[in-house]
């Protein structure tokens, strides 16, 4: 059972990011990517889908032309983990 992170850990998490803004209301973390064009935002998302199959673990997102609006957070946990940090991570990877 994954469990949501504490304070101090959260914080750490957060440092190694790029970007990532906490939303303490619904204890998750957000970021909006915006792309050249809608082509480069869903091949963006694709590869993010992609991730997120293989991590077990999965966005909550939107999508307006060029732009996707991500939040991470664990349902399970109803809260931040870190599964949610790790997809981060990869997502940072992916954007470059
Ligand atoms: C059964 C459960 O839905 C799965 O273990 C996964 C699927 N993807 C998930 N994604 C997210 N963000 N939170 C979850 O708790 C979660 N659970």
């Amino acid at each position: 059972m994954v469990e949501k992170l504490n304070d101090a850990a959260r914080e750490t998490a957060l440092r190694g990011l790029n970007g990532w803004i906490y939303d303490a209301a619904d204890d998750a973390i957000s970021h909006v990517f915006k792309f050249k064009d809608f082509s480069e935002a869903f091949g963006f998302m694709s590869r993010v889908a992609l991730a997120a199959e293989k991590a077990g673990h999965h966005p909550d997102w939107s999508n307006g032309y060029n732009v996707v609006r991500v939040k991470l957070t664990t349902h399970d946990a109803g809260g931040l983990s870190a599964k949610d940090v790790a997809l981060a991570q990869a997502i940072d990877r992916i954007v470059g």
